[in-house]
């Protein structure tokens, strides 16, 4: 498979070598029968994990069905669960994503705001850019009154090692618009998103 233009130009012979590579360098043969197909699930894993660098989030928002009942209150989508990886050590962030948008008069498909979190969610990242380039995709392409988002994830670098906290939880959150602005769409949003 010939996959250079979204790697790039890392072929898929260089990356299941850098596998084998970590595999010696851990202590482990690779040639051994349990390890000789491991840089290739490796590298297939990977190719998933970090599939957000070849899908544009924008795209997910493009379509949108107008609103006719004149709903003016906040759409809310809870507990959207997502993996992304650490950008300092590549190891799982696992959390729940909570995004909110208080549209003008066009809508979009629910399932969309979940593909926003993963397309971001699918690349390395720190926790707070990725809270605020989903909010901010939100916001410049369905350019609705506000938006909010909060993340709550627990950091595998900081669960199994380094500091070893098993239960710590990283929460941030990204408020746009009216959601930021006006106190009373502030307070609604954070309490459908704690109860
Ligand atoms: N702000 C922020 N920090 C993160 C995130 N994910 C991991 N980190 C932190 O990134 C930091 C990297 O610090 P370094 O001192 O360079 O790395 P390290 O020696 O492995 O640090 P320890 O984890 O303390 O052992 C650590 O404090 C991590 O907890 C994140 O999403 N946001
Ligand atoms: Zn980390």
């Amino acid at each position: 498979m010939c996959d250079h233009d979204h790697s790039q130009g890392v072929s898929q012979e260089e990356a299941e070598a850098a596998v084998r590579t970590l595999i010696r360098w851990a202590g482990d043969n690779p040639d051994r029968e349990g390890l000789l197909d491991t840089p290739k699930r490796v590298t297939k894993s990977y190719r998933e994990l970090f599939e957000g660098y070849h899908t544009d989030p924008r795209e997910y928002l493009e379509r949108t069905f107008e609103e006719v009942g004149g709903y003016d209150e906040l759409v809310v989508l809870k507990d959207i669960r997502f993996v992304s990886h650490c950008e300092h050590h590549m190891l799982p962030v696992i959390g729940r994503a909570h995004v909110a948008y208080l549209p003008t008069n066009r809508v979009v498909g629910i399932s969309k705001l979940a593909r926003v979190v993963q397309g971001f969610g699918r690349r390395l990242q720190i926790q707070e850019k990725m809270t605020a380039e989903i909010a901010n995709t939100i916001m410049d392409v369905l350019q609705p009154h506000g938006v909010g988002v909060v993340i709550e994830a627990e950091h595998s670098c900081m669960t199994m090692r380094g500091v070893n906290l098993p239960n710590s939880t990283l929460i941030t959150s990204c408020l746009l618009g009216t959601v930021r602005e006006d106190p009373r769409t502030r307070e609604e949003f954070l309490r459908l998103v704690r109860n």
